[in-house]
């Protein structure tokens, strides 16, 4: 789907972040909500060699997986006017240019009583995606994002700031995938600090 047919008609739109977009949207928005959407997981298994990697040492950051039995919270932004066509020109460069992911309509659920679905756009990286990584354990994916870094910053950031904003906006629900992953982090990065001490010692 092209960003620009996502606009036909519209005047207003609801775009549904999971990863670094719940804490770094960067663009202007009328209201946001926070809430899920169904049919789909959030995992570290998608590449990153721009914002939080290189090509030598590609990051890991989260895409959404297909399962009909999960649901992924995460905060919709609702925008309005001009702010839908800026907000989908930045986020195709920032989410599709630099970050592989292509646009998917789904249906989002806003936490509340009497909140009635509404369609949003979210940006998702499939398995097609030259920079899939695909699954691997909680200790594995830590071991790569505590070294890795990009332009937008230290793949640990995007990690401790999602498991941040989970713990804070979404307190009730259980993620296991990620604060394994930030968890294992916390314990391997006093290791690799004093390995590089020691190192700087030799
Ligand atoms: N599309 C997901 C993931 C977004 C995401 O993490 N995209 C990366 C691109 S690889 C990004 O924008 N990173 C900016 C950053 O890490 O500061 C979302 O809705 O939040």
């Amino acid at each position: 789907m092209k960003p620009q047919d996502i606009l036909l008609g519209k005047n207003s739109l609801w775009i549904f972040g999971y990863g670094s977009l719940v804490w770094k949207p960067d663009f202007k928005y009328k209201k946001s909500k926070v809430g899920y959407i169904r049919g789909y997981k959030r995992r570290f298994w998608h590449g990153d060699n721009f914002h939080r990697g290189d090509d030598e040492m590609p990051g890991r950051v989260v895409t959404l997986i297909e399962d009909d039995d999960a649901c992924t919270w995460g905060t919709a932004f609702e925008v309005i006017g001009t702010q839908m066509e800026e907000c989908l020109k930045y986020l195709n460069m920032r989410e599709s240019v630099r970050g592989g992911y292509i646009t998917k309509l789904v249906e989002f659920f806003p936490h509340g009583q009497n909140q009635l679905p509404v369609p949003a756009v979210v940006y998702i990286a499939t398995p097609e995606n030259p920079m899939y990584l695909g699954p691997a354990s909680p200790e594995e994916i830590a071991a790569q994002i505590i070294v890795c870094k990009g332009n937008s910053g230290h793949n640990i950031e995007y990690l401790l700031r999602l498991a941040e904003f989970m713990r804070i906006t979404c307190p009730d629900v259980e993620d296991t995938h990620l604060f394994s992953i930030e968890a294992a982090a916390l314990t391997l990065v006093p290791i690799l600090l004093a390995s590089k001490k020691s190192v700087s010692v030799l």
